[in-house]
Parts: C-alpha cells; sequence; structure tokens
C-alpha cells in the first residue's frame, strides 16, 4: 500500500463504520480478549479455567451495565493485536497505550498512569537504581514475549543479558536467581513486591518512562467508544473501580497520580 513520512503503511480506504453498539446490544454478547497472565489485572487459574482479576471484574461490569453475557477470548502478549482485531470488542488486562497500538485500535480514557521501574531481588535492590545500573553484560533482564517490557528491555539494555519466560511464572524465576531484573509497569511492581518477601522495587516512587493503562476498542464505531468511556468515567469515580480493586490490593496505590 502507500506509506507516508515515516514508511508506516497507510490505509487506502477508512473500513465502513459499523454498528458495534447495537451489535453487542442484540446479540446480548461481548467478545473480551484478555491474555490471563498479568495479576492483579487478569489471571487464568488454569486448573479451574477461572478467569479473575481487576480488568476482568471491571468487564463483567460493563457486560453487566450493557445487559449483555461475556464471551471470553484467550491471548498472549504477543497476538494481542491480531487477536483483538479478528474477535473482540473490547480487550482488556494491564494494557499499556502506545503509540504503536493505536494506529490500529482506540483506548479508552486512561485507567491508571504508570511508567517502567524495576524489581529485583531485596539483597540486589541496591544494584539496580538506573538503566545504566541495568544495561550491563553481567545483568540478566527477564520478561515476557510480545509486550511494552521487551520492547523497553531491548531499546534500553542492549548491553544487558535479555531472557524471555512465560509470564505467570516469571516472578518465581527472579525469586530463584535465574534473572537479576526486570523492568515492568510499576503498578506490577508494586503489587508483585507486596506478594513476594524475596523480591523489592527498587525504586518504588519513580519510573523510567511514563505510560497509561487503558482498555482497547475497535476503530469501526466511534458511538461504542463513547458509551464505554461514559461507563469508565463513572466507575472511575463514583467508587466502583476502588471497590473492585480493594480485594487485590488493598492499601497500595496503583496508579502515580495518587
Ligand atoms: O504490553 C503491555 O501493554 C503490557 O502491559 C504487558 C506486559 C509487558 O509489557 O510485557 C506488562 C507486564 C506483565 O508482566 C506482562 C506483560
Amino acid at each position: 500500500g502507500d506509506t507516508n513520512d515515516d514508511g508506516h503503511e497507510v490505509e487506502a480506504a477508512q473500513p465502513q463504520e459499523t454498528d458495534r453498539l447495537q451489535q453487542v446490544l442484540d446479540a446480548g454478547e461481548l467478545a473480551v480478549c484478555t491474555t490471563g497472565d498479568y495479576p492483579p489485572f487478569t489471571e487464568l487459574d488454569e486448573d479451574t479455567d477461572e478467569l479473575t482479576g481487576i480488568d476482568v471484574d471491571m468487564a463483567q461490569h460493563l457486560a453487566d451495565t450493557m445487559g449483555v453475557d461475556i464471551e471470553w477470548v484467550n491471548t498472549s502478549w504477543d497476538s494481542l493485536m491480531e487477536d483483538f482485531l479478528a474477535s473482540c470488542d473490547v480487550a482488556v488486562g494491564g494494557i499499556s497505550m502506545n503509540p504503536d497500538r493505536a494506529e490500529q485500535v482506540f483506548f479508552t480514557e486512561p485507567i491508571l498512569e504508570d511508567g517502567k521501574t524495576p524489581i529485583a531481588r531485596c539483597e540486589n535492590a541496591a544494584n539496580y537504581q538506573s538503566i545504566n545500573d541495568i544495561n550491563q553484560p553481567d545483568v540478566t533482564s527477564i520478561f515476557p514475549e510480545g509486550g511494552t517490557n521487551q520492547e523497553f528491555a531491548e531499546a534500553n539494555y542492549p548491553d544487558g543479558e535479555l531472557v524471555t519466560h512465560a509470564n505467570l511464572a516469571i516472578f518465581d524465576e527472579l525469586a530463584a536467581g535465574n534473572a537479576d531484573v526486570m523492568t515492568t509497569d510499576r503498578a506490577e511492581v508494586l503489587y508483585i513486591a507486596n506478594e513476594y518477601d524475596a523480591l523489592c522495587a527498587t525504586l518504588p516512587d519513580e519510573t523510567f518512562d511514563y505510560s497509561l493503562m487503558g482498555y482497547m476498542l475497535p476503530q469501526d464505531d466511534a458511538t461504542f467508544k463513547h458509551y464505554v468511556d461514559q461507563w469508565l468515567t463513572i466507575a472511575l469515580n463514583d467508587g466502583t473501580y476502588e471497590d473492585i480493586a480493594e480485594p487485590w490490593v488493598g492499601n497500595v496505590e496503583l496508579s502515580m497520580d495518587n
């Protein structure tokens, strides 16, 4: 196809606007993509096949508000965009907004202010205070494949040792000493540091960059985006989000803006 000045592909014509909101209401079903590997936002129990998490409960609240059921679509960070575009009305679960993704999806209003910060075994926390501390040949950084953590590590730690691992067990690897440090969303770092005695946020109040979390929506129906944003704005301000998050995080404030 055509390319713009940055060499990015540009669509020749915008796809026809659909009435996604009406379709979801008529079908009585909302298709929601989630990875199930990122507590406290989305976690799939492989034994019971049950999904839990803040964003899982939020999606259920949206569906209840619409009076529809959820069809959950399991995805991975690597295939999130492809699965979302092919099969979902919404994607949830600790998803960072970024310009690459925004080329193909709308994001809702922001839910959390966030950024990347390190987590390491507590006895080593003083060694990982800066990007330069981590960008060293003898420092092993660990992250899952396909998300923004991989992007961050590859861009900032070219001299470091980089290893990938499936996400749900990644902090066990870190605690066991099979990697030195993980640079991930501050919200996750605070949550995990609370869960694992051996792991500590090395810079609990600082981040190396800035990002926002939101839910992904298709670009094909502006009315649907308005609807979901209106629901979300109310849920963020009337105590719904806090009530849903509280059992997961207690008093830990996940967002930078608090
Ligand atoms: O890609 C994103 O948006 C994410 O927030 C996912 C991501 C990542 O960046 O790798 C963030 C934290 C989890 O540990 C796993 C995946």
